[in-house]
């Protein structure tokens, strides 16, 4: 029996491991961290984390093949292949800091490897990393382990998006693997591929050397983000000429050489990786003598960064220019929707925004606690991407802040609601009952276009939504950023 071990049971170690456990019955998947939370949560009935799907699957094969443990010395040393799949934030302090990716946790990880170590393994790199990463994994694998152990690295980087993390790995768009073009290389590329071609159709499985793997994660990433940087770009110019940026994404993602998917004008991407992948590659760049394709990368977060500014001088412009002391809903919290997950939400940063014109912010998030959402507010950039216990704690609340549990108490006797996750349960809100109990004039400013304008501006409601015609009312009140 081929045994896997993953040093990492997060968002992406979690339900990977969980789907190769489903579909290789003949594969035994231990998944390991240093959290004992985390580990705790895996083996209770709630999961650390909230993914659609994830829980049928976790029940069906935990205690069959599949493992949650904090013994990760043991199952690094049992395994066959070890997956690597820890947090690699952007560093915060030293050379690079602001920009490249901080390594402590995965070089930690191979240091652990390579002395526990008693056979030989397969050593695989799930996390997204620098390009040219696994070069350096190879020299601490090999410069600190037992004699005679040989470690081969594959490349093996993640696509899967959360929210919809189960049907991505069911149905991958393709899985990528990297490894050396040797021998003992390839041979390791095809023990992975072995494991899944069990669900994955063989022409899906991609193999290429190391470093192509490596870069084609940061790649694709950053092309995805600057599809979404490029839509926000355009909803700016729509709302200052009256065009729609709906009409517009439909008409550009009909061009069958365009197409259809994440043309969505939107309050700004978030998620734990464009920002800080991007960052990364633009760091890359530079380190390579690339100073104009690192600007060129650069640029795809300035214009996120813009948005969510835009966004807040719209709120407050539309408001009279202030809105100290006034309520103001904000709907939704999480980075998208069907994930519980808040890791570089563009609610961060509307509300930090909307609470330095002292705002009082009132919060439903039907996935995010009150304790994740004061843990955000108070946190310093970058600072959420290390490892629970090792992240600062949580300084007193923010008090101008209060988080609820529906919809209907965020906007009692509110000024104003933003919507900042597109949650479907918005769509069906009873917006007659909120609009009688809100203060007048009533403002929804909608970040995600999940509303309908029109009828809400029936009811009585002055509407903003991302990239579509201006009310008049905004067009006499216009946002300078
Ligand atoms: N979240 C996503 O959707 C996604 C998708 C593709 C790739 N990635 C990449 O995958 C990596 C992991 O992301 P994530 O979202 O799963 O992060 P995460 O924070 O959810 O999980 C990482 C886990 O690693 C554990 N860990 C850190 N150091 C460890 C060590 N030395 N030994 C054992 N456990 C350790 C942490 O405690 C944590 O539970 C990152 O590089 C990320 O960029 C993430
Ligand atoms: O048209 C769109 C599409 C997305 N978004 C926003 O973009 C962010 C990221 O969304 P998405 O890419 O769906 O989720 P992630 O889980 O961040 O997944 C991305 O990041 C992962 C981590 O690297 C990759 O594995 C995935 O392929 C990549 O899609 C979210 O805030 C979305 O609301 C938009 O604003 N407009």
């Amino acid at each position: 029996m081929v045994k896997i071990c993953c040093i990492g049971a997060g968002y992406v170690g979690g339900p990977t491991m969980a789907v190769i456990a489903l579909k290789c019955a003949s594969v035994e998947v231990a998944v390991v961290d240093i959290s004992v939370p985390r580990i705790t949560a895996w083996n209770s009935d709630h999961l650390p984390i909230y993914e659609p799907g994830l829980w049928d699957i976790v029940k069906e094969c935990r205690g069959r093949n599949l493992f949650f443990s904090t013994d990760v010395e043991k199952h690094v040393c049992e395994a066959d292949i070890v997956f690597v799949s820890v947090n690699t934030p952007t560093k915060t302090r030293g050379l690079g800091a602001g920009k490249a990716a901080d390594l402590t946790y995965w070089e930690s990880a191979a240091r652990m490897i390579a002395d526990v170590s008693k056979s030989d393994k397969i050593v695989v790199e799930k996390s997204t990393v620098p390009v040219k990463t696994a070069e350096a994994i190879e020299r601490i694998l090999t410069h600190n382990s037992n004699n005679g152990i040989n470690f081969q690295i594959l490349s093996n980087p993640e696509f899967l998006a959360e929210g919809t993390a189960i049907e991505d790995l069911f149905m991958p768009d393709r899985v990528l693997i990297g490894g050396r073009e040797t021998p003992g290389g390839q041979k390791a590329i095809q023990a992975l591929k072995d494991v899944y071609a069990q669900w994955v159709p063989e022409d899906c499985i991609i193999a290429t050397n190391l470093w192509s793997a490596e870069l084609s994660k940061l790649a694709a990433n950053a092309f995805l983000a600057q599809r979404i940087s490029s839509v926000n770009a355009m909803s700016s110019l729509c709302e200052a000429t009256g065009a729609n940026v709906s009409e517009v994404s439909y008409a550009v993602g009909k061009d069958s050489r365009i197409r259809p998917k994440f043309l969505n004008a939107s309050v700004g991407f978030g998620g734990s990786c464009f920002q800080k992948d991007i960052l990364n590659l633009v760091y890359i760049c530079e380190c390579n003598g690339l100073p104009e394709v690192a600007e060129y990368w650069k640029q795809v977060i300035k214009i996120n960064d813009y948005q969510k500014i835009r966004f807040v001088s719209r709120v407050v412009a539309s408001m009279f220019n202030t809105v100290s002391g006034k309520k103001v809903a904000i709907l939704g919290f999480a980075f998208k929707k069907d994930t519980g997950d808040t890791r570089e939400t563009p609610a961060i940063d509307v509300c930090k925004g909307l609470l330095g014109d002292k705002a009082k912010l009132s919060i439903y998030d039907p996935q995010v606690n009150e304790d994740q959402i004061q843990r955000d507010l108070a946190m310093n950039k970058f600072d959420w991407d290390h490892p629970l216990h090792l992240q600062p704690m949580s300084p007193t609340g923010v008090k101008q802040v209060s988080v609820v549990c529906d919809a209907y108490t965020a906007t009692k006797d509110a000024h104003a609601v933003c919507i900042l996750t597109e949650w479907d349960e918005f769509k069906s809100l009873d917006y007659n009952k909120m609009y009688d109990n809100m203060q007048k004039p009533a403002f929804i400013f909608d970040g995600r276009n999940v509303v309908d304008a029109d009828k809400l501006r029936e009811i009585g409601f002055i509407v903003y939504a991302i990239g579509k015609p201006l009310d008049a009312w905004l067009k006499d009140m216009p946002a300078v950023v």
